[in-house]
């Protein structure tokens, strides 16, 4: 399994670059196959490559209609909360463009059908997931975005966390996470099977707090003790990056030109 690294020279860069290739590429799928989806993840990066999207003059070649919207992860908190992935999405992008409501899934929130469960939550998405268009446990998924934490975190598959461990997710697509190091401590998320069944896996990182997660990832680290280091795409796994998020990438990923 191969991945690409590609290096920005600053956050704002990364951001309208990745936002110039999410467009691309949901324009692409929409000529190839009639719709796209794409899966978002929480975060700051995520945030501003949302922005970046809606911002960008682009968008507007995409038709919004057939793009299938979903999660990679979720902080289990009531709807509408501003911590929750989906309001920061809305906010930042999925408010602007003239989606389907119907092809938009949020993972579900903790005043939902399920109350304060977030295990019945994680089990009611993965249902959605297998009812999706595709007709897999999962539906084609065209991109996958991650977020990559200082620990190493994707999703909400945190470091040596049980919900991380092959054993207990299993074959199951998402999981629910409780005593999350990152607030808040409950949190739903896709499973590295489910993650892993996209098409291409984009995995986005900028500062140098991320250096030595990212570093660790591409050198080959074991995925429950660095979660990043396990997710690819069935296609392309991309590792977006500005310079400083860079500073320590194994030899064979540089840049010739430094
Ligand atoms: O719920 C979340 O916070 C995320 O889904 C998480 O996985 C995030 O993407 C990373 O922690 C990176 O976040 P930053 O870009 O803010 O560092």
């Amino acid at each position: 399994m191969t991945s690409s690294v590609i290096v920005h020279a600053d956050p704002t860069l990364l951001a309208e670059a990745v936002a110039a290739r999410l467009t691309t590429r949901l324009i692409d799928a929409q000529a190839a196959r009639g719709f796209a989806s794409v899966v978002l993840t929480g975060g700051r990066i995520a945030d501003a490559v949302h922005r970046a999207v809606r911002d960008g003059r682009a968008r507007d070649a995409v038709d919004w209609s057939r793009v299938d919207v979903w999660w990679g992860d979720e902080r289990f908190l009531p709807a509408g909360h501003p911590d929750r992935n989906e309001t920061q999405a809305r906010a930042a992008l999925l408010s602007a463009v003239p989606l389907d409501p119907a092809r938009v899934h949020p993972m579900p929130a903790s005043d939902g059908p399920d109350g304060d469960d977030p295990e019945s939550a994680a089990a009611r998405y993965a249902e959605e997931l297998a009812a999706g268009p595709g007709h897999q446990a999962v539906p084609h998924f065209d991109v996958l975005m991650l977020g990559v934490g200082e620990d190493g975190h994707v999703a909400s598959l945190f470091p040596e966390h049980p919900a991380n461990h092959p054993d207990s997710y299993a074959d199951r697509t998402t999981t629910a996470v409780r005593g999350a190091p990152k607030p808040p401590p409950v949190r739903i998320s896709l499973t590295p099977p489910a993650i892993n069944s996209a098409e291409e896996v984009w995995l986005v990182a900028s500062g140098t707090g991320k250096a030595r997660a990212v570093g660790l990832a591409l050198a080959g680290a074991g995925p429950v003790q660095v979660p990043a280091a396990g997710v690819h795409g069935t296609g392309d796994t991309l590792w977006l990056l500005d310079q400083d998020a860079a500073a320590d990438l194994p030899a064979r990923f540089r840049s010739p030109l430094r």
